[in-house]
């Protein structure tokens, strides 16, 4: 395996990558007898991808993580023995990013550098023209030959997997702690109203963290494959650092795009403002209405419609809004506006990624005086919580979702993040109400 650290240049990196139609598998079998670094990758209307080890991995730290992941890749892209057939099995680079440009490496974070990217070793895609197997290798030694001869055997070990049987219940959570009591909480969402308020800040996103205590350590496998019957329609992943021991894994079911291109073609969009699901059909409908016609919400939500959109306007010839409507999810109901941008000239997707990340959906505005107000509030280190997880490819197209509704699992625990924006007519109660409703899709499949 190649780890590559942004600043050396991998003279010897050299890469192979040979791919391999075959009968679709069992993804959850096949994530079963996964190496660690394990990767999956769901999104809507885009192939589906579980790796199983690493080729390579790319890591950086520091403000300028996005610009050195994207020429460390280059590097390694440029030396590459590819034939793969189709697309989606070309070799992409699967990671993300911190959300914050200063590494804090606090518990359970410590395994999670600044970026980090890995080239799967063996890997399962799922496209719209079939199931394709890619092994990839990196390094002085590899040579076509031996990739070739490691296709065939993981072809037939991919063909005679187990079945996994029924998919395992959640395992139950015997203790919780959270990072903030009500009382702070309050105190907390009060001073940044009163930010808001002076004039000092127009939205900031407050974040909480709820550490809990397994009954026996959770399976990843069957916790996606539960997440993907409740959360068809979000983007879910799993990421694992190498040589974490015990094995980290962050995983979540986000509903939220930070940016997609392809070409000259960008899509995005802005999720913000929540309310709760109702009990009835009608129920439902009335707090979509209520939700539509709150002015706080909208005044949330058009914040980050702006932002996304003045970011991307110096990259592109022109930028477009859709209607604003509402997304239903199986806990939660959110505003959101589509928004697509023909860029003016190519521009590598973790360009797009840096201007955009973060948000005002996950930071604030203006944007440094929100992020220093998180640092100074939230008791706890966001890690990659509500930062850019995803791909990207060779020729600088890729994928990227904010990490959202998302957990690191280690051993038998397991923390779970989640955050409301706050904005002049906040209320305290109800933004802690909306927390614990964004917990759910994670804290859902770990309770017994
Ligand atoms: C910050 C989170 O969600 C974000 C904040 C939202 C809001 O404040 O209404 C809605 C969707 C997301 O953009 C989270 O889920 O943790």
């Amino acid at each position: 395996m190649e780890s590559l650290r942004s600043g050396e240049v991998p003279g010897s990196a050299h890469l192979v990558s040979r791919a391999v139609q075959i009968d679709s598998p069992s993804f959850r079998a096949w994530l079963d007898v996964a190496d660690t670094p394990r990767t999956v990758w769901t999104a809507p209307s885009e192939a589906t991808v579980v790796g199983s080890g690493a080729a390579a991995t790319l890591s950086a730290d520091g403000p300028d993580r996005f610009t050195a992941i994207q020429e460390t890749a280059e590097t390694l892209f440029s030396s590459g023995d590819v034939h793969a057939g189709t697309e989606a099995a070309c070799p992409r680079l699967f990671g993300g990013f911190a959300f914050h440009d200063r590494d804090e490496d606090g518990a359970p974070w410590d395994a999670f550098p600044g970026a980090r990217f890995v080239l799967p070793r063996v890997q399962v895609t799922e496209a719209e023209n079939g199931t394709w197997l890619t092994v990839n290798a990196v390094g002085p030694d590899a040579d076509a030959e031996s990739v070739e001869a490691r296709l065939a055997a993981e072809q037939e070990r991919i063909a005679d997997l187990p079945d996994p049987g029924p998919v395992a219940e959640p395992p139950g959570v015997v203790s919780r702690t959270r990072t903030m009591s009500t009382a702070d909480w309050r105190e907390s969402v009060e001073a940044a109203v009163e930010r808001i308020r002076a004039g000092d800040l127009q939205k900031v996103v407050l974040a909480q963290a709820l550490r809990t205590e397994l009954a026996r350590e959770v399976s990843i496998p069957d916790l996606l494959a539960r997440l993907a019957d409740t959360y068809p329609d979000c983007y879910r992943f799993l990421v694992e650092p190498e040589g974490a021991e015990p094995r980290a894994s962050f995983f979540g079911a986000t509903p939220e795009r930070l940016v997609k291109r392809r070409g000259r073609t960008v899509e995005t969009g802005a999720l913000a403002g929540t309310t709760g699901r109702g009990d009835t059909p009608t129920e439902d409908e009335w707090l979509a209405e209520e939700l539509r016609d709150s002015e706080k919400n909208a005044h949330e939500h058009q914040l980050v419609a702006d932002a996304i959109r003045e970011q991307l306007a110096p990259l592109a010839s022109s930028v477009r809004t859709g209607e604003r409507s509402v997304r239903r999810l199986a806990t939660v109901q959110h505003l959101f506006t589509p928004i697509t941008a023909t860029l003016s000239r190519d521009q590598h997707v973790l360009s797009l990624v840096e201007a955009l990340h973060p948000t005002p959906a996950v930071g604030g505005l203006p944007p440094e005086r929100a992020l220093e107000t998180i640092r100074d509030t939230e008791p706890f280190d966001r890690g990659w919580y509500a930062a850019p997880v995803g791909w990207f490819d060779a020729a600088g197209n890729g994928s990227f979702a904010v990490a959202l509704r998302s957990a690191v699992a280690r051993e038998t625990s397991a923390t779970l993040f989640a955050g409301v924006g706050i904005v002049a007519d906040s209320d305290p109660d109800r933004e802690w109400d909306e927390v614990q409703l964004k917990y759910r899709p994670i804290l859902d499949e770990l309770e017994a």
